[in-house]
């Protein structure tokens, strides 16, 4: 029991400090993001700031001195500078905003499902996305004006959608790296949807990245855009503060600071979107707590709904839970052929038993698995054979249908109790949100059971449990957190993958004792995968030995101990260490050899 004593930091919310305080405790982010309000609030009550209309101009004015009725003097036609720099700064933020939305909508967007869903998509983005890369940005800009005018609306929307290539890139890349995490793959499992598996784990990966390039994108934008104006192309009817700079550029000898003001709010505004994009990509990250790797997750069962499946036409006989019949999973090889790496595997479940499948590293023992949740990874499939569950095959169900057996009615513990939590989250959180799911509870009676569930997997701290976050618990407490949220709907089968390989040898009787009493109490039956005939002799009921992607021997557990039959279960059993093949002891040179037998075993 020795993680059942993991004794947790006392301050388990240290990642808490709110965003807000977080951003406050930067100083370079503050100053920014206060100039930034400045900038805008100024832009926003221009009208009360100023009497100056900024395109009127006045002859008396022109190239008046800072001053004398001008806060900073008057530009060539005589416009009051100061009204010109308030209004200007209007349209500046307004067009980088609309270059940003766009940029991020359209590139952000695509590069989720690209990155998540992949396939047909993912191959006509990635090449629309390169092509938008490879065009000109300014040559585009000055072509697309004599189709859409002057109007430095369109050149921003045009620009945002040649900058959506570079966010494209980004989120699709970000995507692809956490797509196959574990904790992903968890999730999969306890049956939520691929749209709330992105809006819970991947979006909060895609953030940080995606802050710091809209920073990026919307300096940018202000730059491009003052560019065209500079070079008049754009709009000159209106306040800008590009068109501020050709006024100040043309007039530079006679009035140099007619220059200075568009050019330091452009580079002053620039560089504030940057520091706070910065500054709160760290917040973000500082808030959601810290990211590293952590333990398995669960999935959830199986309804407690005893009515579950109303097609009750089990698979024949009535305790049946699971009839796998001539199952063959295959990997598409690159050349365009198949591998076939299970080749018609038949299985039986039954309700309240525990099937083992044992075999050594590489026999498809996993694959199995996965087959018959289908969850292969991409590239597999099911080749042929029928997996029976309740009546239906689930070789055949849609995947949305799947959806609603995963984590209801058949669970899932994986292997690594390290890599199936998301580290962004609270163990917590991740409890609550399948049961919310499936079960249909409100947050706080989810949030009730889950405490219930810790408690009753053994964990004698469950409300702190409750809160912490993955890295904060071990890896035995952490499996015993897969295993709560693995039962939390009640499943009827529990598909476990050596629940206790990653484990401590001191932890794995804990678990394997806590497996055998929830099997005891829910009447589930387990199909627990394994290399290691411990496990089977401790919690099996029933065996199948597979080798190379066939069943070669199967039986109840007593008889495939004491009658095997097939060379590679004699194999097996062999390679288990006993006294007789454990090395002896050492021994001089000079002395003589210790037969076998004389091997203490103590
Ligand atoms: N993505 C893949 N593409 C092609 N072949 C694969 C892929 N994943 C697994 N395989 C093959 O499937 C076979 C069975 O793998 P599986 O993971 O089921 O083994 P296992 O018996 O569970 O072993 P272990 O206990 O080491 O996980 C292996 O030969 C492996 O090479």
């Amino acid at each position: 029991m020795s993680d059942l004593t993991t004794t947790l930091p006392a301050d388990t919310r240290s990642a808490d400090a709110s965003l807000a305080k977080r951003l406050l405790r930067d100083p370079l982010g503050l100053v920014s993001l206060v100039f930034l309000v400045v900038v805008v609030l100024a832009a926003v009550l221009a009208p009360l700031l100023t009497q100056h209309d900024p395109t009127v101009a006045v002859l008396g004015d022109v190239l008046a001195d800072p001053g004398d009725g001008h806060l900073l003097g008057g530009d060539s036609a005589g416009r009051d500078v100061f009204a010109r720099l308030l209004y200007g700064s209007r349209f500046s933020l307004l067009g980088a905003a609309l270059a940003l939305g766009v940029a991020v909508v359209i590139g952000g967007l695509s590069g989720l499902v690209a990155g998540y869903f992949g396939r047909w998509f993912d191959t006509l983005s990635s090449g629309a996305a390169a092509v938008l890369m490879a065009l000109p940005g300014m040559v585009v800009l000055l072509a697309a004006r004599s189709v859409v005018g002057t109007s430095a609306w369109w050149a921003m929307a045009i620009f945002g959608i040649l900058l959506s290539a570079s966010v494209f890139r980004l989120v699709r890349q970000t995507v692809q790296s956490v797509r196959n995490e574990l904790y992903v793959d968890a999730a999969r499992v306890a049956g939520l949807s691929d749209l709330r598996i992105i809006f819970r784990h991947v979006l909060r990966v895609v953030r940080a990245p995606i802050i710091i390039q809209a920073g990026f994108i919307a300096s940018v934008a202000i730059a491009i855009q003052a560019g065209l104006e500079f070079l008049g192309l754009g709009d000159m009817s209106i306040p800008t503060w590009g068109s501020m700079l050709n006024d100040g550029f043309a007039r530079i000898y006679q009035q140099p600071l007619l220059i200075l003001w568009p050019s330091l709010m452009i580079a002053l505004v620039c560089l504030a979107l940057t520091l706070v994009a910065n500054s709160l990509r760290d917040a973000l990250e500082s808030t959601s707590s810290p990211r590293r790797a952590v333990a398995p997750t669960s999935p959830d069962g199986a309804s407690g709904d005893a009515t579950a499946s109303a097609t009750n036409h089990a698979a024949d006989d009535a305790g049946t839970l699971l009839r796998v019949e001539g199952l063959r999973v295959g990997y598409a090889m690159p050349d365009g052929s198949t591998k076939e790496i299970v080749h018609g595997i038949d299985l039986e479940v039954r309700r309240g038993e525990v099937v083992g499948l044992i075999g050594e590293s590489g026999s498809g023992k996993t694959q199995s698995a996965f087959a018959i949740m289908k969850l292969l990874p991409e590239g597999g499939g099911i080749l042929g054979g029928r997996v029976l569950w309740k009546g239906h095959d689930l070789a055949r169900l849609s995947e949305r249908d799947m959806t609603r057996i995963r984590g209801k009615e058949i669970a899932y513990v994986p292997q690594e109790p390290m890599s199936n939590l998301d580290p962004s989250f609270t163990i917590g959180a991740q409890l609550v949100e399948p049961m919310r799911v499936h079960l249909g509870l409100s947050r706080a009676q989810a949030r009730t059971r889950a405490v219930e569930l810790l408690r009753r997997v053994g964990i004698n701290q469950p409300e702190r449990v409750f809160r912490a976050y993955p890295h904060e618990v071990s890896g035995g407490m952490a499996q015993r957190v897969l295993i709560a949220g693995a039962i939390s709907c009640e499943p009827e089968l529990l598909v476990a993958d050596e629940p206790t390989t990653a484990l401590d040898v001191t932890v794995q009787a804990d678990i394997l004792d806590l497996l055998r009493s929830l099997q005891d109490d829910f009447d589930m039956g387990i199909l627990l995968v394994t290399h290691n005939f411990g496990v089977v002799a401790d919690l099996c009921d029933r065996v199948a030995v597979m080798r190379e992607g066939d069943i070669v021997e199967r039986g109840s557990t007593r008889d495939i101990f004491v009658h095997h039959e097939h060379p590679y279960t004699t194999q097996l059993f062999d390679a288990i260490l006993t006294p007789e093949n454990t090395r002896q002891p050492y021994r001089a040179p000079d002395q003589p050899t210790t037969p076998h037998t004389e091997v203490s075993t103590s």
